[in-house]
């Protein structure tokens, strides 16, 4: 088995330049690369029995953000308003398997991690598990596609179809400057977290998401009152073990809780959402109320702020949360009018906005989205601008810090 040493030399995503020295030019595709000579300019295509590593030069690398939540819990609409704040539509790759969970944009590609389901529909069925345990599920891929992903390289992400409940063929992913990875377990799995550069954690209430859930599966989908009430009960113990112990882990939570403002409130329809934001994270600074560190209680109702019953209460202070320093920002209550929120966003600090009042304008924009006159719109919104600016930061650390050497002195070792 002969062995040649490749030595890299600059690498742009899934494409790597190398220098041999045979002077061919290689592009690596997991475990199989695509040579091209120079002098002949023809392509062939060689297999390894491992994979190669790709070093990509540091400013070239994905920046990788987790969202974890249970089924029906949001993520599909925070990550419309999550891919919107960076500009673009997020559509489906073209030309691919219609029923792709996978929603790409100039900046982002966003995957679904139902996609890593290792049972179908049928094999749990068989097998009496849920799709929320880790038996349905194969984290050694997940890692292995998030590791090649953030490292440059594209894989060929299985796909999970929701409509016939089975494993279709591969779809290929490349890599992006943005890799969201959404569903039940972007920080379950140690070695998936530990590649997390921020991680969001939704965390719905049972009454809330019962709500919600009704709304949707029995308008949308056709389901009955009791099929659902029998779907959330058999989850519950899973969701518990598996979903729920996540959120420890997250950057920042989004907690919906049914409101404070109605005394026996049973409609959920009036919402209590509090962001937990964890102190001392690499690149992202908690937004504020009024002055960072304070504690704070504020009712901006009044002439510059329309609030119909039960009214508006924001609260914003430290707090702990599983061991770790957060600051909390609380919001009970809606919005009555969407353009009179730039009297709120004129109060908060740190809120890493490119102008006076883009908090504001994201929302008018999304007008239509559920959530957007309550607390779980605006502090998506907030969020996603946060994302925004450490992806901007983590660019412009990487941007100055010394990469030549490093890229000129990799080397891979290739067995063929
Ligand atoms: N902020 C919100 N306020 C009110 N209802 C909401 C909110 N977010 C989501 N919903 C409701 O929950 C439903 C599910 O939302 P969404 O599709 O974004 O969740 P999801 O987590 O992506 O779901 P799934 O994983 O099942 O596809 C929506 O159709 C809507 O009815
Ligand atoms: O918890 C879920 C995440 O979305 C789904 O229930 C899981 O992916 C299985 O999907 P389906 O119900 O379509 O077979």
């Amino acid at each position: 088995m002969a062995v040649s040493t490749v030595y890299i030399i600059q690498s742009l995503n899934s494409t790597c330049s190398i220098s041999t020295s045979t002077k061919t030019n290689l592009e690596f595709h997991q475990k199989q690369v695509i040579f091209y000579t120079t002098s002949t300019k023809k392509y062939s295509t060689k297999k390894f029995n491992t994979f190669i590593t790709c070093s990509t030069s540091d400013e070239t690398k994905t920046v990788v953000i987790g969202l974890a939540a249970d089924s029906g819990c949001g993520k599909s609409t925070f990550m419309r308003r999550l891919t919107s704040v960076f500009g673009g539509a997020a559509e489906p790759p073209k030309g691919g398997n219609p029923d792709s969970n996978t929603l790409i944009s100039d900046m982002t590609t966003v995957i679904c991690l139902d996609d890593y389901h290792s049972l179908d529909r049928t094999g749990r069925k068989e097998k009496c598990v849920t799709a929320l345990d880790p038996k349905a599920n194969d984290f050694d891929l997940m890692y292995e596609q998030v590791k090649a992903l953030k490292s440059g390289i594209a894989v060929e992400k299985p796909i999970y179809n929701h409509v016939s409940g089975l494993l279709d063929p591969p779809e290929l992913i490349k890599p992006p400057k943005i890799l969201v990875i959404e569903g039940l377990h972007p920080m379950f799995d140690v070695r998936v977290r530990e590649l997390l550069d921020f991680s969001i954690y939704l965390d719905i209430s049972n009454e809330v998401k019962f709500a919600w859930k009704i709304q949707r599966d029995m308008a949308e989908r056709g389901h009955s009152l009791e099929s659902i009430k029998a779907s959330i009960e058999a989850r519950k113990p899973d969701f518990d073990a598996y979903i729920d112990p996540q959120k420890q882990y997250a950057d920042a939570v989004i907690e919906v809780l049914p409101t404070q403002l109605i005394p026996d409130d049973n409609e959920g329809k009036v919402l209590r959402v509090r962001l937990i934001m964890k102190e001392g994270v690499k690149y992202f600074n908690p937004v504020c109320l009024f002055d960072e560190g304070s504690t704070i209680s504020w009712i901006p109702c009044g002439r510059k702020l329309t609030c119909s019953y039960p009214g508006i209460k924001f609260s914003y202070g430290p707090d702990t949360y599983f061991g770790n320093e957060v600051s909390v920002l609380e919001m009970d209550g809606q919005f009555d009018r969407l353009d009179e929120l730039i009297y709120v966003e004129s109060h908060l600090s740190s809120l890493s906005t490119k102008f006076y009042g883009e908090v504001t304008q994201q929302m008018l924009k999304h007008a239509d989205f559920p959530g957007s006159n309550n607390g779980t719109g605006f502090f998506q919104t907030i969020v996603g601008l946060k994302i925004r600016d450490l992806y901007e930061q983590i660019v412009a650390s990487k941007a100055s810090a010394p990469v030549a050497a490093k890229a000129y002195n990799s080397s891979t070792n290739i067995h063929n």
